[in-house]
């Protein structure tokens, strides 16, 4: 507004200047000086706009780089809820691994075995192919505890436990049952094949020597074996590998003894 006043008033001023310095009138000098005057002013109008719209570019800008702080700062709140998000994720890996795997021998544990054992026997039911369980038994533990120690006796489960995930093929499975008994299953393999497969485990476990602190002492284990019957329920395979396990042991240990057909109903 205000610059537009003035222009009007200059370009008035000029023409009069103009005017009385044709004329030669008088008032020649005062207007010249009034047109110097307000030529001053607008110089001083145009400024101060130049000056309030730097003044506005700053406030602008001020307000943009507050955006950007404002940006950043949500994209750190977005990371951390990420790195938060991932730490839950591995918070809840852990306490799930931790529910299927035994913490002494890393094997899966009781809970696992039985989700593993449901999933391939109902496998092997529908596909009409075989599936042997073992139970495992380590021979007179006791004493490897009773003379050793206890620290001893878990050391030896541990290496126990790698011998026998180094025996198996990828699509065995182990776990530990509980104590010094562990459980194998063997997707597809018949007796024959599983008797061999449980023979170079026992022979692994007879090579294993384990560092007592007082010289280097060795183990035996015995084992059950028991191949699947036609809609067998996982429990009732488990009892007869299990009464096979008692048979080799009352056997003499250190062997393999196959599972009767019959004994799932006996239930002995
Ligand atoms: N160190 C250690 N010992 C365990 C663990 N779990 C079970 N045991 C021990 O394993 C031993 C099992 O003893 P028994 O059931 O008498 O069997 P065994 O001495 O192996 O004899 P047989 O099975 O008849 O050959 C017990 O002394 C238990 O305390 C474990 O996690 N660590």
């Amino acid at each position: 507004m205000s610059k537009v006043h003035g222009d009007e008033l200059l370009v008035k001023l000029e023409a009069l200047a103009d005017l009385a310095e044709h004329d030669g009138n008088p008032l020649q000098e005062p207007l010249r000086q009034a047109l110097q005057l307000c030529r001053e002013q607008q110089h001083r109008i145009e400024r101060m706009l130049r000056i309030a719209d730097g003044f506005n570019a700053a406030a602008l800008g001020h307000s943009t780089s507050a955006l950007r702080r404002q940006r950043s700062r949500l994209e750190k709140v977005a990371r951390i809820a990420d790195r938060y998000q991932e730490l839950m994720h591995e918070q809840n890996l852990h306490l799930s691994q931790a529910s299927s795997v035994d913490p002494l021998t890393g094997l899966a544990n009781r809970r696992q075995i039985d989700a593993v054992l449901g999933d391939e026997l109902a496998r092997a039911h529908r596909r009409g192919q075989a599936l042997c369980v073992a139970m495992l038994d380590v021979d007179h533990f006791k004493q490897i505890n009773d003379s050793f120690g206890h620290a001893v006796g878990d050391r030896a489960l541990t290496s126990l436990a790698q011998v026998l995930k180094a025996s198996l093929r990828e699509q065995d499975f182990c776990g530990r049952w509980g104590g010094e008994e562990f459980v194998l299953v063997l997707p597809g393999s018949t007796t024959a094949g599983a008797r061999t497969t449980l023979e170079r485990v026992l022979s692994a476990i007879r090579q294993l020597e384990v560092d007592t602190g007082q010289g280097l002492v060795r183990m035996t284990a015995s084992a059950g074996l028991a191949q699947r019957l036609p809609a067998e329920a996982a429990q009732d395979l488990v009892r007869r590998a299990d009464i096979a396990l008692l048979m080799a042991k009352r056997n003499g240990r250190d062997r393999i003894e196959l599972a009767p057909e019959a004994a799932a109903a006996s239930g002995a």
